[in-house]
């Protein structure tokens, strides 16, 4: 028998296991890596974080990745060779955090590894008669399981998709193992560069359990801070706090079918664009509003549509006191949170801190949990016939050697 399956036998068996959570999202910051301690499967999964690390990433390597990111055309050689180029990346960052750790990789039993989403496209996005929901994340596994000597899953989106999701959001699964509590209504909202929630029932019934992405989260933020201050976001929300609101803008930006589709829907900065902030200031005559004005009114885009999303939600299932826990870079802008606390008067707001999982590490964590599923899970939990959350597990498994 090949050793390597030998090894993946045996820590399946093992009462714990730990994992290396990697997470590279939409807003291109860098790479999160969590170490994490999982015991146990299913309802039973009990995880702590030993350590945690964004590993940031340099302009370079951002503009490599910009010049393929959510675009129609693109040059083909530069996306097959930034698969490789990403996953060696990857995996030399899980070496080089372990080193930093003292840690040995024959000491991890697993790195479970999202890789970068180039291209997201839902079939309510693309509309393309005859094909079916896609979605791409590259930076293969078999490069980060070669570069940091651990055995990888990776390209956990492609399951979901071949049974029936969208590939997104994944969140709710690990959400659901690690932060449902008996008697609480709780909604998991995280922020990064698109937001997306997850509704758990205080009676933990798996059923009744959704998610969906709402629209942006700073995507449209950062891509016009970057463009009035060289900077990657606005730090604090200090551009939105000093500018107003304007109300015609804000109602264009509003304005697309994707806000009125029902639960579940997923989407990502193909529609979310530059672009597509441009085309609502030509509808609402806005093309010269102020830098400051700008940012007030896309930062209230963001809330607005994020608190609509949660409240059509509460009204559904007819929720009125639920607990929101925020994660994700957005929970760290003052004027976004404001804005969705004061659109939500009847919930109780804290960050996924509070619960024993730093925000800014939750989706790496996540990803841990789903490759803790995929080796050591019986494939019980039952998410029943609600569209989008299918009851399987993901990731592709890629050797070492
Ligand atoms: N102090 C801060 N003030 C304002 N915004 C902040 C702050 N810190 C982080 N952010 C925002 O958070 C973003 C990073 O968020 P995060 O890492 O959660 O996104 P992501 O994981 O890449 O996105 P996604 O979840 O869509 O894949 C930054 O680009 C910035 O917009
Ligand atoms: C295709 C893709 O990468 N989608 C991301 C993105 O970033 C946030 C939101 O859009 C979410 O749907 C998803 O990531 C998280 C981790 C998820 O699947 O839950």
């Amino acid at each position: 028998m090949n050793p390597q399956l030998q090894r993946l036998y045996d820590l399946a068996k093992k009462p714990d296991r730990r994992i290396v959570g990697l997470m590279s999202g939409t807003s291109l910051d860098g790479l999160d890596v969590a170490l994490c301690r999982i015991s146990g499967n299913g309802g039973n999964t009990q995880l702590s974080v030993e350590q945690f690390e964004t590993v940031p990433y340099e302009e370079a390597f951002k503009d490599s990745i910009r010049a393929v990111f959510a675009k129609k055309q693109i040059n083909f050689e530069h996306l097959t060779l930034l698969n490789e180029q990403i996953g060696r990346q990857h995996g030399r960052w899980v070496a080089q955090c372990l080193r930093n750790w003292h840690i040995e990789p024959a000491d991890v039993d697993l790195v479970a590894s999202h890789g970068q989403t180039v291209y997201h496209a839902p079939q309510q996005q693309h509309r393309r008669a005859g094909y079916p929901n896609a979605t791409l994340q590259i930076g293969d596994g078999d490069h980060v399981a070669a570069e940091s000597g651990i055995i990888t899953l990776s390209d956990f989106r492609q399951r979901h998709i071949a049974h029936g999701g969208e590939g997104a959001p994944l969140a709710v699964y690990g959400d659901y193992l690690l932060f449902s509590q008996e008697g609480e209504d709780r909604i998991l909202l995280n922020m990064g560069g698109i937001a997306n929630f997850t509704y758990l029932p205080n009676s933990l019934d798996a059923r009744v359990v959704f998610t969906t992405d709402t629209g942006p989260g700073n995507t449209l933020i950062d891509a016009f801070a970057r463009q009035f201050t060289g900077q990657p976001y606005d730090e604090n929300g200090q551009m939105a706090a000093r500018g107003r609101v304007d109300e015609a803008l804000l109602r264009a930006l509003i304005n697309h079918p994707f806000f009125a589709q029902p639960f579940p829907k997923t989407t990502g900065p193909e529609v979310f664009s530059k672009l597509y902030v441009q085309n609502a200031q030509q509808q609402s005559g806005t093309e010269t509003i102020a830098p400051d004005d700008l940012m007030a009114t896309l930062t209230r885009f963001s809330a607005e549509t994020i608190a609509q999303a949660i409240q059509r939600t509460l009204t559904q299932t007819k929720i009125v006191h639920p607990h929101v826990y925020m994660s994700g870079g957005g929970a760290h802008n003052p004027v976004l949170v404001g804005a969705i606390n004061a659109l939500l008067p009847g919930c109780t707001f804290a960050r996924t801190d509070a619960l024993g999982i730093a925000g800014d590490a939750k989706e790496a964590v996540l990803f841990a949990v789903l490759a803790n599923e995929a080796v050591a899970g019986t494939g019980k939990i039952n998410f029943g016939e609600r569209q989008g959350v299918p009851s399987v597990s993901m990731g592709k498994i890629s050797f070492y050697k």
